[in-house]
Parts: structure tokens; sequence; C-alpha cells
């Protein structure tokens, strides 16, 4: 290389590692070339760990699996491709990906990939009736049990002394929803309400919640599942709060675990635990408060019915009772999801039947009826399904009692299941994409 040229090319790389989008580049033999910075956040992996190796070896799937092969294949550009999936550091994560063939002289020379992450986009437009709607209130938290009445009155008390707030809780119980009650429910009112996504953060926007909050205003400062912000991020985060300490701030933070397992297990920093400790307030899993789940229902069904005019407005007594047996592990989320999936389908509908469940719902829910299965795989009255349809959805299922089973380690599953980390992700990757 000539000097302008490899000053060309550190101009080059600087570029593309400064870019906002994740860029992963191979050459026609599928080895990985380019693999910016963002694509590294993106998917978790080092550059180290990725270069000169093909994709085929990195990730484990078939030809025809990988979108840069088929495009290297085919010559023919992949545009607009969402992938929703868990990367390498367990978090999840949406991205558009544009996936183009690169020609030289006419010649294929290798193929690009970008990847915009929308994660937090997402976000956003998939909770469209909650996020569109007005400033959340505890009015709309539904808390017909015990468990979710204290700690409404929990939370309500927290707003009235302003002291920092811990939510403990399982993802998808409802913590986002009680910080932002508590923001709104605070006397006199204070400004904007900010999320500090922490699976998402990196050092730079810890460091640059300085500049960004404006400290001369009240503001509530959201911390979502700070365990999942490393602990040198725990502690930059540590340091901002200590500083920024006024009175007219809230602060509120979550976590997905009891607090003293996360330190003991080293991912959870003391110091920041004790900062947001003064008000703790546990939010039990929906298996455990299942009187939440028909009122949930019925406030989902008349809220579409007031935004989107649905006539659904009931669940026969067989899927009440599907619903009431059947254990959540996402909780809330996951049956707001599938309340989603459902009503997406119907048209005229007023009432849930059990045939409206989606498959992969009523294989995960009948499984603690063996003895049913083979009954529920082929049933006399009801079409059979295509082959390769049943084998995926079996494969969903099975994957999902092994990560169950496994804590949700996908190490330990991998093992188990005689397939390597990087294949069983890919996998579970591709049945969430498909879900
Ligand atoms: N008690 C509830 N009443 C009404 N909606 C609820 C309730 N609990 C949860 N939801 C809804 O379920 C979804 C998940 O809730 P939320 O995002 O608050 O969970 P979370 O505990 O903060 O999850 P994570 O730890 O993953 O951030 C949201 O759309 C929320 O509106």
């Amino acid at each position: 290389m000539d000097k302008i040229e490899k000053n060309l090319f550190l101009l080059y790389e600087f570029a593309v590692n400064r870019a906002g989008v994740g860029i992963h580049a191979v050459d026609k033999s599928g080895r990985t070339v380019i693999y910016n910075d963002k694509m590294k956040a993106i998917e978790g992996f080092e550059l180290e760990e990725v270069g000169d190796r093909s994709i085929l070896e990195l990730f484990n799937f078939d030809h025809e699996e990988s979108t840069l092969l088929k495009v290297l294949q085919s010559g023919v550009e992949q545009l607009n491709i969402k992938q929703t999936y868990w990367n390498r550091n367990g978090n999840e994560i949406t991205t558009i990906n544009d996936t183009y063939p690169v020609f030289h002289h006419e010649e294929l020379i290798g193929a690009v990939e970008i990847s915009r992450d929308v994660t937090a986009l997402e976000k956003f437009v998939l909770h469209p009736l909650r996020k569109n709607s007005s400033p959340v209130t505890f009015t709309q938290i539904i808390a017909a049990s015990e468990e979710m009445k204290t700690v409404i009155s929990t939370a309500q008390k927290a707003s009235s002394t302003k002291l920092p707030v811990l939510l403990i809780g399982e993802s998808g119980t409802g913590k986002d929803l009680i910080a932002e009650s508590i923001h709104n429910e605070l006397s006199p009112t204070n400004g904007p309400f900010y999320t500090l996504y922490c699976n998402r953060s990196d050092a730079a926007l810890i460091e640059k919640l300085d500049e960004d909050l404006n400290m001369s205003e009240a503001f509530t400062l959201f911390c979502e599942r700070i365990d999942l912000l490393s602990i040198s991020l725990q502690q930059n985060l540590y340091t901002f709060l200590k500083n920024s300490v006024q009175p007219s701030h809230q602060f509120i933070a979550s976590i997905g675990d009891d607090p003293v397992e996360l330190i003991a297990k080293g991912v959870l920093l003391k110091d920041l635990y004790y900062f947001f400790a003064s008000f703790t307030i546990r939010v039990s899993p929906l298996r455990k408060r299942k009187e939440d789940i028909m009122p949930f229902i019925d406030s989902y069904f008349a809220r579409r019915k007031e935004r989107f005019g649905s006539s659904l407005e009931a669940v026969t007594p067989e899927v009440e009772k599907l619903f009431l047996r059947y254990d959540w592990p996402g909780n809330m989320r996951e049956l707001e999801f599938l309340l989603d999936e459902v009503s997406s389908l119907a048209t005229t509908e007023a009432v849930i039947t059990y045939d409206m469940l989606p498959l992969h719902f009523r294989l995960k829910s009948d499984a603690d009826k063996p003895t049913q299965a083979v009954d529920f795989i082929v049933q006399p009255e009801k079409e059979l399904l295509p082959l390769d349809r049943y084998l995926k959805e079996a494969e969903e299922y099975y994957l999902q009692k092994a990560m169950k089973l496994h804590d949700e380690n996908i190490t330990k599953t991998a093992q188990a299941l005689g397939m390597s980390r990087q294949n069983l992700q890919y996998r579970l990757r591709k049945l969430k994409n498909r879900s």
C-alpha cells in the first residue's frame, strides 16, 4: 500500500468504526473482512473472534440461513430484513438489515450487511396501546391481587417521600409501569421522565448523562435494569448519581432478581444498590398472583375496543382455564404479546376460543399434560399441520423446555443438546423472528 492509500485506509477505518450502523463485510469466500464497533455492540462479538473466520464456521448455520451468504450466492441484494434475537451478551436486540452484493468490474468480490439497531424504537412501537395514551398512572395498573395492591400502596408512599426507589421483579412484571406511575404521582409534579435503558447503555451514554439532563429542572431518572450494566459502568452511574442528588430529583431503578443474590454473584454493585434501596418494592411474578390475569385481559379488550373498535370482549371458559393454569414465565408482557397476536388475526370474533390461540402457545401451555400430548398433536377433528411447520413448532417447544431446565443458560443448554453455543443461539434467534 503506498502512503496515500494507507492514509485513505485509516480514514475509511475511522469512519466505519464511528458509524451509527453495524457493518459486517465478507469476501467472496465468506470470510469476515470488516466488523465495525457498532456491529460488535449489536452482536456482542469481538473482531478477533470474527475476523478471518467464515460466517458458516462462526454461527454454525446452513448456507441458506445466512443473508450474507445468500447474497453472495445470488448476487441479489436483500433489503429491510427485520430480526429480533438475543445477542451473545444475552440482550434482546432488534435490527433492520440491508445486505448488498459488491461487484468490481462485474465480478462479485463480497457482500456487506448494514444493520440498524432499532431495539429502542421497537420497544416504543410494540406498546402502542400504552405509549400513545395519556401518561401512566397507578389507576392503569391492574392490581386485583393482594400482592399488587401492596405494591401500589408502597409505590404511592414512595412518591410522597421522593426518596430513591428500587423495583425488584422478573422481566415483564410491570416495573416500568410502576416507575412511570410514581413519577406521575409526584407532588409537586416533576419535569421530564427519563429512562436509562441499562441493557443498551455504553460508557459514553452514562458520561453524557451530565450533559443531557438539565440539572436545574426537577426530573425523574428511571435506570431500567441496572443489573444488566457491567460493574464498571455501574460504578460510573453511581458516581454520577451521588453527585447529582438534589431533593427535587426522583431516582428510580429496577433489577431482575434478588439484590442479595445479584451482589453475591458480582453483577450488582453494592453501593449502587444502597443508593436506591431506601424504598424497595418487590413485584411478584404473574404465576404467584393469577388473580390479575383475567382483569388484565378485560382491560386489554376495553383499551383495544376504544382505540381500534375491536369486537373482542371475552375468552371462552376453556381458554380462561388454560390461562390460569399456565405459568407465564414472561409475566404480563407474555400475556400482552399473546393477546396482541390473537387480536391481530381476529376479524369479527367477540370471544377468543382455544382454536384461535397460536400453536406455539397451545404446545407450551399443554406441557404439563404430557399424557394428552399425542392426542393434541393428532386430533381426528382437526386438520394435520404440514410436517415442516409441525417440526418447527416442536423444535421451538423442545428448545424452550431445555432452556428452562438449564435456567436460561445458553452454554449449559447447548452442551446438553450436543450443539455449539452459537448454533443454539442462532436457532433461538430464528424462532424468535418467526413468532
Ligand atoms: N399490572 C399491570 N397492569 C397493566 N399492564 C401491565 C401490568 N404489568 C405489566 N403490564 C404491561 O406488561 C408489559 C411489560 O411491563 P413492563 O415493561 O413494565 O415490565 P418490566 O417489569 O419493566 O420488564 P423489564 O424488566 O423487562 O423491563 C407492558 O406493556 C405493561 O404495560
